[in-house]
């Protein structure tokens, strides 16, 4: 079994309006609102692959109540920790020129007690899972070291532990040595300080992460693909142009999808084709976290893996 973990999950709401720009006033001309956080997006694209899954994190408030009835609606099991605050909303607006603008909320404070229910919770889970996703930034009052945490647990227990996560709360992750870590190339540059300008710029990046003891490291391209280091070899995967409709979520979509392929035991170049088409499919629907999986079978014939 999977189980993915989402400390701050998110209502997330998507604005479509046309001619977006800074200071002017718009009226939405479509609005969409997903049970999100990178977690939950990650969770509905392992059970669109038909893989048991389980979702674990806090949740609380009216936004909570909404998440969990859409869980319950899409048959996904759910472990949250309800919590005395107000679950956060994220709004991302698309425009006509292709642009993605992201308002992300904070989230709320987690109280002592809420941490170690969650813990509690947490190693239940662990006895009985084979993977570990956790995904996203922390809410207020979780210490920063969290993830490290959750990591060394799920070592105990023999689980692989991936890891999608920005910031400081990934820097200590990486302290931990988690099985696959994927940041983009945003994340990458305020992790290692590196402003990415060139593939040496990204070579470079790659290089100072792969001091950190990591079985999987990934550097997602958008569009452009993506990096992956395994047993000191660099890949380059390049993904077909398609019609990107919404882009947001195919991190998450591709976390699912390394999850699934782990889970399944796929030869390693099998498991990197296939969590880039899920990544690739994600981004040609209009919903976040998820996939078409004819689009996905498509895709895969149609990327290219080299060694670098
Ligand atoms: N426009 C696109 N065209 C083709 N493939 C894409 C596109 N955008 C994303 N992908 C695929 O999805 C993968 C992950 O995308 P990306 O690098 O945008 O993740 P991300 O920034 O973590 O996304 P998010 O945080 O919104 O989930 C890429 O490596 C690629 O395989
Ligand atoms: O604040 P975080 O947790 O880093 O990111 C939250 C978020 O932007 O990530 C997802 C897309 O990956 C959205 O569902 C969500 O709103």
């Amino acid at each position: 079994m999977i189980a993915t973990i989402t400390l701050n999950p998110s209502v997330d709401k998507r604005y479509m309006v046309k001619n977006f720009n800074k200071n002017g006033v718009f009226r939405v001309h479509q609005v969409e609102v997903t049970a999100g956080g990178k977690g939950l997006n990650v969770a509905r694209v392992i059970k669109q692959l038909g893989e048991p899954v389980v979702t674990l994190g806090f949740l609380g408030g009216a936004n909570g109540e909404f998440i969990e009835n859409e869980l319950n609606k899409m048959g996904i099991v759910n472990l949250f920790t309800k919590i005395k605050g107000e679950t956060r909303s994220c709004i991302a607006i698309l425009s006509n020129d292709y642009s993605q603008t992201e308002i992300l909320e904070s989230g709320p404070k987690i109280t002592k007690h809420e941490i170690d229910r969650f813990l509690n919770e947490y190693d239940n889970i662990l006895k009985k899972s084979k993977i570990i996703c956790a995904s996203g930034s922390l809410p207020q009052n979780i210490p920063v070291d969290f993830y490290s945490e959750l990591i060394n647990r799920a070592k105990k227990e023999n689980v692989k532990f991936i890891l999608d996560t920005s910031g400081e709360a990934l820097k200590y992750g990486l302290k931990s040595s988690p099985f696959l870590v994927k940041p983009n190339i945003q994340e990458l540059q305020d992790i290692t300080g590196v402003t990415i300008n060139t593939e040496r710029d990204l070579l470079k990046s790659v290089k100072i992460l792969s001091q950190y003891t990591v079985e999987i490291l990934v550097i997602s391209l958008g569009s452009e693909g993506s990096i992956v280091m395994y047993n000191d070899k660099l890949y380059k995967v390049t993904v077909p142009k398609i019609n990107a409709i919404n882009s947001i979520g195919s991190g998450d979509s591709m976390i699912a999808g390394f999850a699934f392929a782990i889970a399944r035991r796929f030869d390693f170049e099998k498991i990197i084709n296939f969590a880039s088409a899920c990544g690739t499919a994600n981004a040609m629907e209009k919903g976040t976290g998820m996939i078409n999986l004819k689009n996905v079978e498509f895709i895969m014939e149609n990327i290219v893996i080299s060694k670098l």
